[in-house]
């Protein structure tokens, strides 16, 4: 594989210049894992001119910088963000709402800094890149088809965990935000699958790495779906029935379940084990309560929950899943096929703990909690829309896998209560106005049945 130039920039020559704008700008984007905490400091884990720097042109200037914040557990690493950023002269009037602002000291003062990806000419290097697999500096781009040249770039503007960028229609690419060591499921999930012959998935044409950290994945795109969130949001506004779209989504994410048992090792659980998994959600609650105190009235209801279902075993196995499942994961095609997308995980998760194997019943929870946050979000509340499309859902499910997941009846409440909590947690931190949906769940699961 080639190795291009590139320069790789003392970390401390750049820090000083940057550290300021990083400061306005970081805590405002949606991305941002550590909202609600101030941002003490930043250090560089590398610093790489895609683009160089010399004032000839657009630089691109590619960061992955660790953010200091206190309340971080004692041994863990500061969070460490992707960031990549264009350096210009002049910024054109085009670009000015990309601007994260001007280098004040150094030799770079004058300067504008702004958001790279917002750039076609810098999206569209970057593509470029990805084309040609090898090293620039720290960062290693592989892809594992030959891919046609120059396409135009655009930015997604979707409410997100990370970034993305559609290539000309034809590919989608998602850079990272916050990025941990080892391999990212969104990498790793989606290659397994194509490897087990799951159509179901987008496959992975080319990615880069760097840092240890998977950084971006290039995926084809798309382009005459919509996503299962607003299909069930238009059917609710018609007034219109979801189930057989919610069946056939049972099915598919049935299907990608037996896949992923193909592909990658399942291990059956113990008794002793299953009472780990109750003991870890009421964990999560307890965290959770402390975080946001609008939980603790439901506390004793939400335990009770969890305790009915400490040493039930499901199917009796655990295996990689999605992690994230919901509506908004889910793309039906002009054909009326379902493929399933992003399989990161819950984002705020370590990547451990979202690598590691768990019972399918924790995803089909999770497309529960989505039909029950449709219809909470559309007025009038449509309490039987929600229940007609989740049993459909179910029905699907086990159509296609051979097993209900509504067997275990107590299991599957206390994966919903979890995915509520978490819910809670993630809507109080990112948007706060959405709070009373999973609230609304939270008094629903907590009632004695
Ligand atoms: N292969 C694809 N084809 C078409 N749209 C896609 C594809 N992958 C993702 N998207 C769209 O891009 C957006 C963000 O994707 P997602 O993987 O959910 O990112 P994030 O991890 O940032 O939430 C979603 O709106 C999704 O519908
Ligand atoms: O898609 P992401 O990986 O960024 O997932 C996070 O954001 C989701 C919201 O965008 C959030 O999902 C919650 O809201 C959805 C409606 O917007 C709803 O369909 C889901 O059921 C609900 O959980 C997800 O939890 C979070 O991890």
């Amino acid at each position: 594989m080639p190795e291009t130039a590139s320069t790789t920039r003392a970390p401390d020559a750049l820090l000083p210049s940057l550290a300021p704008l990083l400061h306005e700008w970081l805590p405002r984007q949606r991305w941002f894992a550590g909202k609600g905490r101030r941002v003490t400091g930043f250090t560089l884990d590398a610093a790489t001119e895609l683009l160089p720097l010399d004032g000839t042109g657009p630089g691109l200037l590619h960061l992955l910088v660790r953010v200091e914040q206190p309340g971080r557990p004692a041994g863990t690493p500061a969070d460490c963000y992707q960031l990549l950023l264009g350096v210009r002269t002049q910024l054109p009037p085009r670009l000015a709402p990309a601007l994260i602002g001007r280098i004040r000291q150094g030799p770079l003062a004058g300067r504008a800094v702004y958001e790279g990806l917002r750039d076609p000419r810098l999206a569209g290097l970057l593509y470029e890149r990805l084309r040609t697999p090898g090293r620039t500096g720290p960062l290693h781009f592989h892809a594992t088809t030959a891919l046609p040249p120059a396409l135009a770039p655009r930015m997604l503007d979707a409410e997100q965990s990370n970034s993305s960028l559609v290539y000309g229609d034809s590919f989608i690419l998602k850079i990272f935000r916050r990025v941990s060591p080892g391999a990212n499921p969104d990498l790793e999930l989606p290659l397994a699958l194509a490897g087990a012959g799951c159509t179901r998935v987008p496959a992975p044409v080319a990615w880069f790495e760097g840092g240890a950290a998977t950084l971006g994945v290039l995926q084809p795109y798309l382009r005459d779906s919509r996503d299962g969130w607003r299909l069930a949001l238009d059917a609710l506004a018609d007034g219109r029935d979801f189930t057989a779209e919610a069946r056939a989504l049972g099915r598919a994410t049935a299907e990608v379940h037996l896949a992923l048992a193909e592909a990658l090792p399942t291990r059956r659980l113990g008794r002793a084990e299953t009472e780990q998994l109750a003991a870890a959600m009421d964990r999560r609650l307890h965290a959770a309560a402390q975080a946001v105190p609008a939980l603790l009235p439901f506390v004793p209801g939400l335990r009770a929950v969890f305790e009915a279902a400490s040493g039930t075993s499901g199917d009796g196995f655990v295996q990689r899943i999605h992690g994230d499942l919901h509506l908004g994961q889910t793309l039906r095609g002009s054909d009326g096929g379902w493929a399933v997308i992003d399989f990161e995980g819950e984002p705020a998760k370590p990547l451990d703990e979202r690598r590691s194997p768990q019972p399918t019943v924790r995803d089909v929870a999770g497309m529960l909690r989505s039909f029950d946050y449709a219809a909470r979000t559309h007025r009038p509340w449509n309490a039987d829309w929600a229940a007609r499309s989740r049993a459909a859902f179910c029905t699907g499910y086990a159509e296609a896998s051979g097993a209900d997941p509504r067997t275990d009846p107590a299991l599957l409440r206390a994966y919903e209560t979890d995915k509520a909590v978490y819910e809670v947690v993630y809507e109080a931190r990112h948007r706060p106005d959405w709070l009373p949906v999973p609230m609304s769940a939270i008094q629903r699961l907590s009632a004695p049945q």
